[in-house]
């Protein structure tokens, strides 16, 4: 691309002259022969450099000068004053008016030729510098980050735009002195950055992080760091920093911080960060020759609370809690933690919290801190318009004596709270050796009964009732059995009181029936000659506020019809709370299911309220069928039983029949529906769908007892 010359002067041999010699060095040159024409031109032909004569009539050189740098995309263009005046005053008039450089009159075109070159290369490194120049600073603006240079035995600075902004301080309101911006800094962190600042000052760099109260946008916090410069002799010529904006980085440092710390319901420390901390406290504990607790804290049956009220109920109850466990220790922050002057609360998950206690000087500081735990727990939680009362059980494990790693306080803590809990929960328990570990097994199995729906261990088996006098099959009971991977077969009547203690009977209860019903309605559907099902129910499933709406789903899901689903409740259930128990027995009439009394004549049964029950069946408890023959209490309290039944219009079912002589003293009473060993004992599905077969060809063909191979 050609260079565009615009020479202005209103004398035309000159404009002659320079269009021929600048023309021959293949400039392209434009004329203009007064200041206004001039001005034009250079809007219309944008040229790369002006020659400008001073002297013209109408408006002199310097005004045109002036015009031209009034423009801001006018300001880098070089401009060269041609003048005849070669004064001082005049030369520094035209540099004052934004001249770029002048020649004198008469000119030397030789010379201007290399001047002109010289003034274009200078021009483009200046637009390549100013470029550059924007770009930084746009770089930095982006980046937040400001620079500057301090010279410190004069104490003077130069700071970019950016630093300014950063630091929230106008330009004009900034010292020079580097110290000036102290008293914007965080008094909090004014020191450290005062003796940074000082030591620099000695030649020593440092990279610094403080915070600042930057005009509107508040608190702010700055990333500085620094490098020194040395004269030749070796004297600290200059100190150059970077200051950054590291706020939003911080701030995204402590939520990643927060998430990886902390229990996003309680606030509490999580298990994560109680580790780390508990850890490092075992360590001082030990340097210090001091002692430390860890108390565990489990709240007394809190599923029943998520179970009846729900999790967000649940939650809330945990947060009060969380809050009042951190009033009974020393404040938590964590550096006043780190440095072992206060207590660390932590929540370990579900309703498990553990507190460190630093510094104890006796066990019993510890036992203090629990009765007081104790105590403000049980203080009743509003929740929405319900008052709830929740009591915990506390094992405290004291170090170094119990256990000087984690893992061993944190397992002897557990150990001893679930001692707390085998005990009668509400309390608290120091660990001592002699705890064995049956206790600790117990709530293993608890744990683990947790897992076990999920990954698949669990199953049904059926137990035939049958009639001995028909050889049908006439219903079943569905009985749960729990294969564990390492420990077996379960019975039970191991792990049923186990998950009705810790609330996970619900779960369990649940997941029986809609499994019952699917498969009774698959064998329906595959035209199997099907039975009803009976399932045993919990106080607890009973009591749920889902257990309506559960059945009915079940029911819907499985497409089951109700007359093929039987409730078992045991007398115990049916007498806790009459007049709901009525309602509800009620509503499950009207949905089609059958009830059954389980285990009859073993609870406290009033014979008053037997007869407002809509049930449909008795069931004789083993207890008394057992002893039939030989016992004649039982047996009488067996023909009792029957008769009631009978008068009430109800089924009987006598259970744990094991040998003929008691199935045909039944008989001879009227009871002719039997479940037992002498029948079958529970069996799993598979083999229950054969015996189902085999009942029905066996009733048909009408002959012989009733025994099935075991
Ligand atoms: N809430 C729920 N409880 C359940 C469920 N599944 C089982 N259970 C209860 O666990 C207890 C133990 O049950 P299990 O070991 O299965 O024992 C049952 C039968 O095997 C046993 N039985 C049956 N016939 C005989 C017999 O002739 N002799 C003999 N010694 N035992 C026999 O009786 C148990 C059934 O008892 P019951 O339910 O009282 O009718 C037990 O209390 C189960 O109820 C479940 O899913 N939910």
């Amino acid at each position: 691309m050609t260079t565009k010359i615009l020479i202005i002067d209103d004398d035309p041999i000159t404009r002659l002259l320079a269009a021929e010699k600048l023309t021959e060095e293949n400039f392209r040159v434009f004329e203009a022969a007064n200041g206004q024409q001039g001005l034009s031109l250079i809007q219309q032909v944008k040229p790369d450099l002006v020659l400008l004569d001073v002297i013209m009539p109408d408006m002199d050189g310097y005004e045109v000068c002036k015009e031209i740098r009034r423009n801001p995309l006018l300001a880098s263009l070089p401009v060269i004053m041609l003048t005849g005046l070669e004064d001082t005053a005049s030369i520094v008039r035209a540099y004052d008016y934004g001249a770029t450089d002048f020649v004198t009159k008469p000119i030397n075109w030789t010379l201007l030729v290399y001047r002109i070159h010289y003034i274009l290369r200078a021009s483009r490194i200046h637009d390549q510098l100013a470029h550059s120049e924007s770009s930084l600073a746009n770089a930095q603006r982006l980046a937040h980050l400001g620079s500057w240079e301090w010279w410190p035995e004069k104490d003077t600075t130069r700071r970019t735009s950016e630093y300014y902004r950063i630091v929230g301080v106008r330009r004009d309101v900034l010292e020079t002195s580097m110290y000036s911006v102290l008293e914007h800094v965080h008094e909090e962190d004014r020191q450290i950055l005062r003796d940074a600042l000082l030591g620099a000052a000695k030649g020593t760099a440092y990279q610094l992080q403080f915070r600042i109260i930057a005009g509107n946008s508040g608190m702010r916090v700055l990333h500085e760091q620094t490098q020194v410069f040395y004269h030749p002799d070796g004297s600290i010529d200059r100190i150059e920093g970077i200051t950054q904006d590291i706020t939003e980085l911080v701030a995204a440092q402590q939520r990643i911080r927060n998430l990886a710390y902390y229990d996003s319901l309680t606030g509490l420390a999580n298990r994560q960060l109680f580790r780390e901390l508990l850890q490092h406290e075992l360590l001082r504990a030990r340097r210090n020759n001091k002692q430390c607790a860890l108390l565990f804290i489990d709240l007394d049956r809190f599923k029943r609370i998520n179970d009846t009220l729900g999790h967000d109920k649940g939650d809330m109850v945990l947060q009060a809690i969380a809050s009042r466990i951190n009033t009974c220790v020393r404040s938590t922050d964590l550096i006043a933690i780190s440095q072992g002057q206060n207590d660390m609360v932590a929540r370990l998950g579900g309703d498990e919290f553990t507190i460190v206690l630093t510094d104890i000087s006796q066990p019993e500081d510890a036992a203090q801190v629990a009765q007081r735990l104790l105590e403000v727990i049980s203080q009743p939680i509003t929740v929405g318009k319900q008052e709830i009362i929740v009591s915990a059980s506390i094992g405290i494990a004291v170090a170094p004596e119990d256990g000087g790693d984690v893992e061993q306080l944190l397992k002897n803590a557990d150990l001893a709270m679930y001692a707390v809990k085998d005990k009668g929960r509400n309390s608290y328990h120091f660990f001592d050796s002699t705890m064995n570990e049956t206790v600790l097994n117990k709530f293993a199995l608890e744990n683990d009964l947790r897992k076990a729906i999920e990954q698949d261990q669990l199953e049904l088996y059926f137990q035939p009732k049958v009639n001995p006098l028909t050889h049908e099959l006439v219903g079943a009971e569905v009985l749960l059995r729990w294969k564990h991977p390492e420990r077996g077969m379960i019975s039970p009547a191991i792990f049923i009181p186990v998950a009705e203690e810790s609330g996970y009977i619900v779960e369990l209860g649940q997941w029986v029936l809609k499994q019952a019903c699917i498969i009774n309605s698959g064998w329906q559907s595959q035209g199997m000659p099907i039975v009803p099902l009976a399932i045993n129910m919990s106080s607890a499933n009973f009591r749920h506020p889902d257990l309506l709406a559960g059945v009915q789903r079940s029911l819907d899901e499985s497409k089951l019809l109700p007359s093929f689903l039987v409730l078992e409740l045991t007398e115990g259930i049916l007498m806790q709370d009459i007049s709901s128990t009525i309602d509800t027995l009620q509503a499950l009439k009207t949905m089609g299911v059958s009830l059954s009394v389980d285990d009859f004549g073993t609870g406290y049964s009033s014979l008053h309220y037997l007869k407002r029950f809509p049930i449909d069946e008795l069931k004789i408890d083993r207890s008394f069928v057992q002893d039939i023959v030989t016992d004649p209490n039982d047996a009488a309290i067996t023909a009792a039983i029957i008769g009631l039944a009978q008068n009430l219009k109800l089924s009987v079912v006598a259970e744990g029949v094991e040998t003929t002589e008691q199935a045909d003293f039944l008989l001879q009473r009227g009871c002719i529906t039997m479940q037992g060993f002498l029948f079958a004992r529970p069996m799993p599905k598979g083999e229950f769908e054969r015996f189902m077969m085999q009942s029905l060809q066996m009733a048909q063909q009408h002959k012989g007892v009733f025994m099935v191979d075991q």
